[in-house]
């Protein structure tokens, strides 16, 4: 392996470490409350992961966009954005519900497409002019991004920002929102399920939720799982309207098509948990798990440093 190649690999497994340990966590202490507050209260692990992240992200997964344009889940993310809100992708969405109503035209601030990204880390999105982002994670890799934990941050009627952080954001205000590489980070479903009720919140009707989640084996190998997050999706009225698998991501879009879907709690529940992910039930210790994952990945994906994120596996 190239000396590139190892130095993904340890960024990769700093990450990779950080999930497994909060799935430990969570295991151990069986309240998903506590073991969230402590692992924000442990700023070290979250830095080290940040500016991991940051380097994984920029110094290689870069030269792979570069060399692959097809394979960049923010690449993917810009194409599908822009022919939706500027080309004729939301018109048709429109005929495609068969609701013949006059629809309310969409309206744009300085004809920008306005866009939450969730655990944005370092601003992935920043180089598109089109695009007016709201960069927020837990613990952000550059200053420019606002710090905000998305499971507990108020939706109001404003957006509030102080000191860059988020004190609460305006529901219905954006037009699309972005968990990209987000929803693997946590180790419960209620969490999983929690982000994408708040995503809900915060679209304004015709709205997009992008979800990409990372996973380098063939898309049928995991379309239980992405078909379950379908579903549950569609409940609160998000439904997909895109779903491309890149060679070590899936990327999907799901529409606001209405605004408050009446759920009750058992429904909540049953939702919840159909927001899994594989390593959800894994039985041996993960990192017996993950070591097993690995001899199913080409060297392609070694080299990028892939393999070492979570991935999909059943
Ligand atoms: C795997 S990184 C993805 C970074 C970036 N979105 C990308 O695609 O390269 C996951 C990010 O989610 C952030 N994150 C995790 N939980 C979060 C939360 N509750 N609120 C906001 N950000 C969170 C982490 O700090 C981390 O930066």
């Amino acid at each position: 392996m190239s000396q590139q190649s190892e130095d993904g690999k340890v960024l990769a497994d700093i990450i990779k470490n950080v999930h497994r340990r909060l799935r430990q966590e969570l295991k151990e202490s069986g309240d998903s409350e506590s073991s969230w507050i402590n692992h924000c209260r442990n700023e070290d692990r979250l830095k080290e992961y940040a500016k991991s992240m940051h380097q994984l992200a920029t110094e290689h997964w870069e030269r792979l966009r570069e060399s692959n344009p097809d394979t960049s889940r923010i690449n993917w993310t810009w194409s599908f954005l822009s022919n939706y809100f500027l080309g004729n992708g939301c018109e048709i969405q429109r005929q495609k519900s068969k609701l013949y109503i006059d629809w309310p035209k969409l309206m744009f601030k300085d004809s920008k497409i306005s866009v939450l990204d969730v655990g944005s880390c370092y601003n992935p999105f920043k180089e598109f002019k089109e695009l007016d982002v709201l960069p927020v994670d837990l613990c952000p890799a550059l200053e420019s991004v606002y710090q905000c934990d998305f499971l507990t941050v108020p939706v109001g009627e404003k957006t509030f920002l102080e000191d860059q952080s988020v004190l609460s954001l305006a529901s219905s205000s954006f037009h699309c929102v972005v968990f990209s590489f987000l929803l693997e980070y946590f180790p419960s479903c209620s969490q999983r399920w929690t982000c994408c009720e708040k995503a809900q919140q915060l679209l304004m009707e015709e709205g997009v939720l992008v979800i990409i989640t990372p996973d380098s084996k063939a898309a049928h190998s995991n379309s239980k799982v992405m078909r379950s997050w379908r579903e549950a999706l569609e409940a609160i009225g998000l439904k997909r309207i895109k779903y491309e698998k890149l060679l070590h991501a899936h990327c999907m879009a799901f529409r606001k098509t209405s605004i408050d879907p009446p759920i009750t709690s058992d429904d909540r529940q049953l939702l919840a948990s159909k927001m899994y992910i594989p390593q959800d039930f894994h039985s041996q210790s993960d990192s017996e798990q993950e070591e097993n994952d690995h001899i199913k990945f080409t060297e392609e994906e070694v080299a990028e440093g892939f393999t070492y994120l979570p991935m999909l596996n059943d």
